[in-house]
């Protein structure tokens, strides 16, 4: 196993399980931003620049007990549906209006990487394709009582019980879960990193 010491600027447990499963050593170094949209703000634009933001903030936060060669790394993730962005629900309701939009359609799950090290930036943009099946409201209200909307972007986890709904999903699994492997990986040598399993 490897022991790459990586820092990630993400309270996401997803995306520190990902990392660590790749064999790095991470270090969270969270830092709170307002996650709100600007009028009329593209999702694409939107989350490539929740990326960023989170990535400076957390810089600006911990600096001084940072070491500039360790890459710091930050993420986003956004359900677009046409062009409306579904960010994490605020209430049940809010998680009942959502799953019942994405019910019987297509959306996409963007999610955006931004890595910061020896003072440059680097990002990456994966985007996926999701089908849900058709939801009966008795559905979405079992689903919204099990707890596992509530901090997920679009109200739902692929990742568990969630996955029941995907009929179809064109991109990366691991990007819709929030952190996209392949492009963090091609992302992480793009800034001179070791990635595993090459790393020494
Ligand atoms: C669509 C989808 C989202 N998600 C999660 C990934 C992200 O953690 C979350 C979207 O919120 P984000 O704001 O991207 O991340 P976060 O609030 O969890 O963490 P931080 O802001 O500190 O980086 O939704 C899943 O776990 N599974 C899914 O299928």
């Amino acid at each position: 196993m490897t022991d790459i010491p990586l820092y990630l600027a993400s309270a996401s447990p997803r995306r520190r399980d990902i990392l660590q499963q790749l064999g790095y050593r991470v270090r969270t170094v969270p830092a709170d931003i307002d996650e709100t949209p600007k009028p009329n703000e593209s999702a694409y634009h939107y989350v490539g620049r929740m990326a960023l933001e989170k990535n400076r903030a957390a810089r600006q936060l911990h600096g001084s007990t940072l070491d500039p060669a360790v890459p710091l790394l930050s993420a986003d993730t956004t359900v677009a549906l046409d062009s409306r962005i579904l960010g994490k629900p605020a209430d049940t309701e809010e998680a009942f209006a959502m799953l019942a939009q994405l019910s019987g359609t297509s959306h996409q799950v963007m999610t955006a990487v931004c890595i910061s090290r020896n003072g440059r930036e680097y990002s990456v943009l994966q985007s996926s394709e999701v089908r849900f099946k058709t939801l009966s409201e008795q559905e979405i209200h079992a689903y919204i009582a099990s707890g596992e909307p509530m901090d997920k972007a679009g109200a739902y986890a692929i990742q568990g019980i969630g996955g029941t709904f995907v009929c179809h999903l064109s991109g990366s699994f691991t990007g819709v879960m929030g952190l996209p492997v392949f492009e963090t990986a091609a992302l992480l040598r793009e800034c001179g990193c070791a990635v595993p399993p090459l790393a020494p």
